[in-house]
């Protein structure tokens, strides 16, 4: 999935990154059950990033996704991806097109919820780094620090053990990527690396990671949250 629209999605600047009118690969099915399971959609927030390669690995497991843009489309969804790109910007889209209070009040309703990089900082009750005026959605105990891994190592690659998948260890894929310095004590961490730095949690429903499975082609992230939405049945 490692395409390179989505790559530029994930290293561009905020310059250009408004709402997108196209919706490339990731394009709305509208309403629908999700594969004969007679299961509401999955969405995958839509705003900037790399949306369209999370909406591919959920449609490798056969669901039935559509990108989600307006509270219409939220208010479909049975679980929803928030993909990697630049947190300040899905934060002033998602205000500007009246998303971020439904999608507040989703995530405390219990909606399913996978993070990943800008969506992990999107999920976190608190942001260290952000940008004036940014906020976050909130709903995971955590606070994470934007860019954590300074200009030297804005990306990198490691392979880190993550017990909760069993083996082999994921390999992580980091993009100027946030960390989980402070975990509370309602979230669980699922991985750190080797120096001790959290980059991944869960809670309940929520799921975040600081990292882009999407990158690889190893999806028991993505699997591990489909199978949640699978087992809750939300629906609002
Ligand atoms: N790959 C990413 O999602 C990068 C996250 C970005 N640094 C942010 O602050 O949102």
């Amino acid at each position: 999935m490692a395409g390179n629209s989505g790559l530029n999605d994930l290293v561009g600047s905020a310059a250009g990154a408004g709402a997108r009118s196209s919706t490339g690969s990731a394009s709305s099915a509208g309403s629908g059950s999700s594969a004969g399971s007679g299961l509401a959609p999955v969405g995958v927030l839509a705003l900037q990033g790399d949306y369209r390669e999370h909406a591919d690995v959920l449609r490798s497991f056969g669901a039935d996704v559509i990108t989600v843009r307006r509270p219409s489309e939220l208010a479909q969804v049975s679980g929803l991806v928030i993909p990697g790109g630049e947190s300040s910007v899905i934060d002033k889209l998602s205000r500007m097109f009246g998303l971020a209070d439904p999608l507040t009040e989703a995530i405390a309703a219990g909606l399913p919820v996978y993070g990943t990089c800008a969506g992990l900082i999107m999920l976190a009750d608190t942001v260290l780094d952000g940008i004036e005026g940014q906020q976050s959605l909130g709903g995971l105990d955590i606070a994470v620090r934007r860019n954590a891994f300074g200009s030297q190592k804005e990306s990198f690659e490691v392979d880190i053990d993550i017990p909760a998948l069993g083996a082999p260890a994921v390999h992580a894929v980091f993009i100027r990527a946030p960390v989980v310095e402070q975990v509370g004590e309602r979230a669980s961490i699922l991985g750190a690396l080797d120096d001790g730095r959290v980059i991944a949690v869960e809670q309940g429903n929520l799921l975040g990671t600081s990292f882009h499975p999407e990158m690889t082609d190893d999806y028991r992230f993505h699997r591990r949250f489909y199978d949640r939405v699978l087992s809750v049945g939300f629906h609002s």
